[in-house]
């Protein structure tokens, strides 16, 4: 993968101008793009831009994402064409740091579980996952140092997990979804993906203005979380998890197996409301006009939403703020938590993204989440862990997975 610690790093030691670290994005998106279809528009114009510390540095964006210039089109046919005037602030912040959008990354339709045609990086007979389908294949294939996602229940850390980068979904509202799409107001989180943990602890602290150090806690408390409620993983997944604890655990972590709140599962088992409700109001214009063009999938789940009534909306809505409250006490013991980043490495075939079971509780309580990508392989696939930390606790999120990343390589 192309790290972009290690080009900017090559940029300034002079062994690479920005031209020729731009020029390795191209030549690997002409070597690779034809069998994986990571992008729904390419800007074959698309230069350096000559200034910032991100010079030189080519990003894609997920394509629910506005980009002024270039269109932005959902992943559906209702927005075919669609340019939308201005950039979404988070494609601001990239371009103020001299980041170049080289293209726009596929996405399932409006962000929910309807595949896209792009094809896993490790396995093009599997599913990249989704919804930020594009922007993780794209990574994981070596075709760009830093994408941008989005994370509702699992898309962002799924897909990261399939195509073996690594990724974060932050803090909620850490970055602004202003000009993305909505899917759901209270669970839309922007996330970002690179080749390892100090590539996003850099593009994170240029995008958000805030300090990433990857110094971890000394002696870190760490809880392993196997998410019972969501049920058993495959067996890579769970050998993944032992792998992750021990590695944390020789790194000079205290491992500690954690049983989590009931409220956890209560509010896990509340996500699919909170979701759905907000998704039919979020998308209730492409549903009274254009519901013929809606994908199947995602059609079928407004269909449904339509009879989810307030009440049960504000119903799960309070088992998620009770959830929120436990979990302030349990990561007062902890300064971070290790579970499964998905079921098991990508599934064959296209017909799913996969599974967000063992996401969307995260998402919805918004804490950081960071894939630590490749803890095990199956059948060339790579299975990773998510490193999780207290809500606002970003850095250490990214500082503890790297303590892993780097066990996991010197191991
Ligand atoms: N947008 C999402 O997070 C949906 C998913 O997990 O597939």
């Amino acid at each position: 993968m192309l790290s972009l610690v290690d080009l900017l790093a090559r940029i300034g030691s002079g062994a690479l101008t920005p031209e020729s670290a731009f020029r390795l994005t191209l030549e690997a998106i002409a070597m690779r793009e034809g069998e994986i279809g990571a992008f729904a528009h390419l800007d074959r114009d698309a230069r350096p831009s000559g200034r910032g510390p991100l010079n030189g540095i080519a990003v894609g964006v997920k394509d629910i994402i506005d980009t002024a210039g270039m269109p932005t089109e959902m992943g559906s046919p209702i927005y075919a064409g669609w340019r939308p005037k201005a950039d979404a602030p988070v494609v601001s912040a990239l371009k103020r740091a001299g980041a170049t959008v080289i293209g726009k990354t596929t996405t399932t339709a409006f962000a929910s579980v309807d595949p896209t045609r792009t094809r896993n990086p490790h396995g093009l007979s599997h599913t990249p996952g989704g919804s930020s389908a594009g922007s993780a294949a794209a990574v994981g294939a070596g075709m760009v140092p830093l994408a941008v996602g989005t994370q509702t229940g699992g898309s962002v850390i799924r897909p990261a997990a399939y195509c073996g980068a690594a990724a974060i979904k932050p803090s909620f509202r850490l970055l602004p979804t202003v000009g993305v799409k909505c899917f759901a107001w209270t669970l839309d989180t922007v996330g970002l993906f690179a080749a390892g943990t100090a590539d996003l602890a850099l593009a994170l602290e240029l995008v958000s203005g805030r300090p990433m150090p990857l110094d971890p806690p000394a002696r870190p408390r760490i809880g392993v979380v196997t998410q019972d409620f969501a049920g058993e993983p495959e067996p890579a997944a769970a050998a993944a998890l032992e792998r992750a604890a021990l590695l944390l655990s020789r790194s000079g972590a205290e491992i500690w197996d954690v049983k989590p709140p009931s409220s956890f599962a209560a509010a896990w088992a509340a996500h699919g409301t909170i979701q759905d409700f907000e998704a039919k109001h979020a998308l209730a214009w492409e549903y009274d006009h254009h519901r013929a063009e809606i994908a199947p999938l995602l059609g079928e789940a407004l269909d449904k939403a339509q009879a989810i009534p307030a009440a049960a909306y504000d119903d799960a809505r309070r088992l998620a703020n009770r959830a929120r409250r436990d979990a302030r006490e349990l990561f007062a013991e902890l300064d971070a938590v290790v579970t499964y980043a998905a079921p098991g490495p990508a599934p064959e075939g296209y017909g799913s993204t996969g599974d967000s079971r063992y996401n969307r509780l995260w998402t919805l309580l918004g804490t950081p989440c960071v894939n630590v990508p490749g803890l095990v392989r199956e059948g060339g696939l790579p299975v990773g862990v998510q490193v999780i930390a207290p809500f606002a606790r970003d850095g250490v999120a990214l500082a503890l997975a790297h303590l892993l990343e780097r066990a996991q390589a010197a191991s």
